[in-house]
């Protein structure tokens, strides 16, 4: 009963239900890899705050990666968040110090009580004190100076990330797992200098490979998420959330096995559990699927982290570690699910400008226009509807109003424009072919519940479909959808092949 490149059966029985599904998995996805070492499934695990929370939890994580070991995994590197919520404290840390009060005392309390609490040696203490006091006097500096730039900004909160990952080290150490730490930059993650949403520079996976080459591969490598160095070697961030990107492209430049995210919750779920308790983990989505659901608001995955991965090929598990029996969610190119709609995805707060040509433009003529001044004022669109005369699409809150004023502005010669505020992206992940049953659901939901539907568009991915509502009737649209598609009580009566099929399964 030999599974994939791992010897140990116990080690997949909760990773595969099936035998078929091993199969699958081999052939989609691991059949033309090359196994580094016979026997050993090699793997990045990443874990972000939320299973970072405190010492129970960091403890909790090491005996976990610990387990991985002994069932047949060879965790080659694990990428570590700040713990808990560090980075929302120490920005909140920033912006006090603008305000004359320097203030760190939360972050190092957490810190301090979880070295407290392992015992940490003295020079592991040492070297997170040193930290800390940095941290602080950075603060004083922001205080005094009254000003905290982007590229401040990044070496603020990147604190976070280096006292995490020399204290999980420590820890791994304790409980007999050999690692030591590493900041992203010493393992070869390099980035531009768009502070605080830099990206990977091309040269980061050659040099990843080249860092790890020289690593003992029986030594875990606990490597800071999120940050990185510019090239002119002053610390970037990856954006909120990209301790996932760090992983997946530590597991695609060195040709993992498998990129595990390890988060709080049974993998993606149909939707966000924070607006429907009844939400369920999705077995399986394809990298575009992943991809589409982070960029239109499931905060589950950073949007960019699919890239690296489905570059390489080298699938991503999400799992939980606060239910490391739970199956999770496999992200890989191969496309199993044969449910009409995979998730439910929302943006809130999104702005819809109607553009109307004035001119006898021809619509190349409109559309080159429109997108020449949308680049000009670096705004970035997400949902786009078009007519020869008239676009509609939308901007989402990140997009800075100053820029959209301008750009409302350069358009006035040739077109008029309508800015609607207070809207929603709601995005279904579904098989667009499939999207005449879908679109019949939707509208007769949403004719019995009196929403009416903005915009909406089909996106080129061909795995998404996007209606622009108002903010006022998001939540009730995403719980009647997710009730229709996902639970088999629908409001209205449909033709959903999935709901016919859960009926049958419950008489
Ligand atoms: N579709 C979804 N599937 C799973 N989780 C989701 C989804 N949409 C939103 N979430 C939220 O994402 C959270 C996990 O992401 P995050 O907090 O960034 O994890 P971590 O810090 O461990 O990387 C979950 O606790 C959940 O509330
Ligand atoms: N600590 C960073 C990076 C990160 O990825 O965090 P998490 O994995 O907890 O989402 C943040 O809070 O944005």
């Amino acid at each position: 009963f030999l599974f994939g490149p791992t010897r140990n059966p116990r080690s997949h029985t909760h990773l595969y239900q099936t035998h078929h599904e091993v199969e699958d998995y081999r052939e989609g996805i691991h059949g033309s890899r090359n196994t580094k070492d016979e026997g050993v499934t090699e793997v990045v695990m990443k874990f972000g705050g939320s299973s970072l929370a405190d010492a129970t939890r960091v403890d909790h994580v090491a005996n976990l990666i610990k387990d991985q070991i002994q069932e047949g995994y060879r965790p080659r590197a694990v990428v570590c968040s700040a713990m808990g919520k560090t980075t929302n404290a120490l920005l909140a840390a920033g912006d006090f110090a603008l305000d004359g009060k320097v203030c760190l005392d939360a972050t190092r309390e957490l810190h301090m009580q979880t070295m407290d609490e392992f015992k940490i040696s003295d020079s592991t203490r040492e070297e997170v004190n040193a930290l800390l006091k940095e941290c602080e006097n950075m603060l004083t500096g922001v205080s005094l100076i009254q000003e905290l730039s982007p590229k401040s900004l990044d070496q603020l909160v990147s604190y976070g990330e280096r006292c995490s990952v020399r204290i999980m080290a420590e820890r791994l150490n304790q409980i007999g797992v050999p690692a030591k730490a590493f900041d992203a930059w010493d393992v070869g993650i390099v980035t531009d200098s768009d502070f605080g949403d830099a990206k990977l520079l091309p040269e980061s996976s050659g040099l990843v490979r080249r860092a790890f080459e020289s690593l003992d591969p029986n030594v875990v490598a606990v490597v800071t998420g999120f940050i990185g160095h510019s090239p002119e070697a002053k610390i970037t961030t990856l954006g909120r959330g990209g301790s996932d990107l760090t992983a997946t492209q530590i597991g695609a430049a060195m040709d993992l096995d498998e990129i595990q995210c390890w988060k709080d919750v049974d993998g993606i779920l149909s939707t966000d559990p924070r607006l429907v308790k009844a939400a369920v983990p999705v077995k399986h989505v394809t990298f575009q699927e992943a991809s589409e659901l982070s960029y239109f608001g499931a905060s589950v995955l950073h949007p960019i982290a699919m890239q690296p991965a489905m570059q390489s090929n080298v699938p991503v598990r999400v799992k939980n570690s606060y239910n490391p029996s739970a199956e999770g969610t496999i992200i890989s190119n191969a496309k199993t699910a044969t449910n009409l709609v995979t998730a439910l995805t929302f943006k809130r707060d999104v702005k819809v400008l109607d553009i109307y040509s004035t001119k006898m433009l021809g619509a190349y003529g409109f559309l080159a226009r429109v997108f020449g001044d949308f680049e000009k004022h670096k705004l970035s669109v997400d949902v786009l509807a078009s007519s020869e005369v008239s676009v509609s699409l939308t901007l989402d809150k990140k997009q800075k109003m100053d820029s959209i004023r301008e750009l409302v502005k350069d358009m006035s010669p040739y077109a008029d424009v309508t800015l609607t505020e207070r809207r929603s992206i709601l995005t279904l992940i579904a098989d667009v072919k499939r999207s005449s049953e879908v679109l019949a659901t939707v509208f007769q939901v949403f004719a019995e519940l009196g929403i009416s539907v903005k915009m909406m568009s089909q996106g080129a991915s061909k795995v998404n479909i996007s209606f622009i509502l108002r903010d006022d009737q998001l939540d009730t649209a995403v719980q009647e959808l997710h009730k229709c598609f996902f639970e088999g009580n629908c409001i209205v009566n449909t033709v959903s092949p999935y709901v016919e099929m859960m009926k049958e399964e419950t008489v």
